[in-house]
């Protein structure tokens, strides 16, 4: 039933990652990053500051909820700020408030720029569904329902397990798999029995982590074998490779 929607056999549950699997959005959030984390270095160091790589994006950031991609980052610079709070204000010195400055840069460019979602992975997901396949949305973004509303495919999602949800049920973000796991458990299927498709190497990290039957990677920005080697079984650059278009 499932194979060709590229899958194994036994998969009875489709569970996405949102930025960068389903929306154009990955790339917004890596741009507001660097420019909050640049501005904060470049006051912190001078003008001679060590910039944000996207190495430090990837390995640090992407995929990661707010504040622990903070945290990972100003810990591989060897810089501690004070936690704060989550509702700290961006002009605060704290983990919070950076992760909230660089909130409020992303929403305003969403908010002028719009989103705009992938067609490949629109048509796979209406072919998944079509097929009689259930589907969650998986993020770390706190954003998660309004980038979704925003280009109208929160229908296309039976369960959602987002940043604030994460937060509500005290799970930890990926790349631990506690809010996979929670995506599958809602949608009452085994891990083994449920596909997870990612782009971020936490993302893939969590697949492997919780034991899901097929991990996709889905190859935004030329990483296909960091990809691989963080856990996916398969690497496509669009989720059409995959097919789905009957
Ligand atoms: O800050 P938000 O919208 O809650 O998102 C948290 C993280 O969500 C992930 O999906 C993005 O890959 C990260 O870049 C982002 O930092």
């Amino acid at each position: 039933m499932t194979t060709h929607l590229g899958l194994p056999d036994g998969i009875t549950a489709c569970l996405f990652d949102l930025d960068g699997v389903v929306t154009r959005t990955a790339v917004v959030h890596a741009a507001a990053w660097k420019a909050m984390f640049d501005a904060f270095l470049r006051e912190r160091d001078g003008t001679d500051f060590q910039p944000f790589t996207d190495s430090d994006y990837e390995r640090y950031v992407d995929g990661r909820p707010r504040a622990d991609g903070v945290r990972a980052f100003l810990a591989s610079r060897g810089i501690e700020l004070p936690e704060g709070t989550p509702d700290d204000p961006p002009e605060a010195q704290t983990v919070n408030g950076l992760g909230n400055r660089k909130n409020t840069a992303l929403l305003e460019k969403i908010r002028t720029d719009g989103v705009e979602p992938y067609e490949g992975t629109l048509r796979y997901l209406h072919a998944v569904r079509a097929a009689g396949l259930a589907t969650a949305i998986v993020s770390s973004s706190a954003n998660t329902r309004e980038v979704l509303r925003s280009i109208d495919a929160e229908r296309l999602f039976d369960v959602r397990i987002d940043g604030v949800v994460a937060r509500e049920r005290g799970l930890p973000g990926k790349p631990r798999p506690d809010t996979y796991q929670a995506a599958a458990r809602d949608l009452g299927v085994e891990p083994s029995r449920a596909a997870v498709f990612e782009d971020a190497l936490a993302g893939m990290e969590a697949g492997r982590a919780g034991h899901f039957g097929y991990v996709v990677g889905v190859d935004r920005v030329g990483q296909a074998d960091a990809l691989r080697a963080h856990g996916a079984d398969r690497v496509v650059k669009d989720l059409a490779e995959l097919g789905g278009d009957a």
